[in-house]
């Protein structure tokens, strides 16, 4: 089965330092919803680990949260590809849970969900928390330079790490290579 798993703030959507707290923020980056319809198409499944502490924060509520995501589903099916699961951690980094990112806890979810291997298994993401969480559990780092991603390259990378300036790019060699 070939499945990828992506982060989403900085990944799939802009990012803020003020966090994404409703539908009318959460924007696609250029050519992030094509890359996942196209890669969909080509029979990738692709699914989403975030963080989401902004609930635990009292920025935005579930249901906020889940129309950000009923939001990416629907603009992905007008591609004609689909979106696969979505998993989030709602809590805030002092409550010690086990899914928030550098932990991979929403990674192992995700995988056996699909009944497949962490082994060499992509995760997208643009924070270091991303490329530690996929690291912990022997699945391949891939930094974008979406996002957070530039700020990210200056820090010491898990060794391994591969690096493409965004989705598209990520797209483009998983499905022709
Ligand atoms: O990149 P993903 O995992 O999809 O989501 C990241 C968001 O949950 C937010 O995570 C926050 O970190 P803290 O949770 O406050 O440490 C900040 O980095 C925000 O800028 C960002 O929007
Ligand atoms: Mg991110
Ligand atoms: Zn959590």
């Amino acid at each position: 089965m070939k499945l990828l798993i992506l982060d989403r703030d900085g990944v799939i959507n802009y990012d803020s330092d003020a966090y994404i707290k409703s539908v009318e923020e959460w924007i696609p980056l250029p050519g992030s919803i094509e890359a996942i319809a196209q890669l969909s198409k080509a029979g990738w499944t692709v699914a989403v680990a975030t963080n989401q502490s902004g609930i635990a924060r009292g920025y935005y509520d579930l249901a906020t949260l889940d129309a950000m995501h009923e939001r990416l589903r629907a603009l992905v099916a007008e591609q004609g590809g689909e979106v696969g699961l979505i998993v989030y951690c709602p809590h805030g980094p002092d409550e010690g849970c086990d899914c928030r990112k550098p932990k991979p806890g929403m990674l192992k979810t995700i995988a056996a969900h699909y009944n497949v291997s962490l082994t060499n298994l992509w995760f997208v993401g643009d924070s270091l928390g991303d490329l530690e969480a996929a690291k912990a559990v022997d699945s391949q780092p891939v930094l974008v330079k979406t996002g957070k991603g530039e700020k990210t390259l200056g820090k010491t990378l898990p060794v391994g790490t591969l690096i493409f300036d965004d989705l598209a790019a990520i797209a483009a060699e998983l499905i022709h290579n």
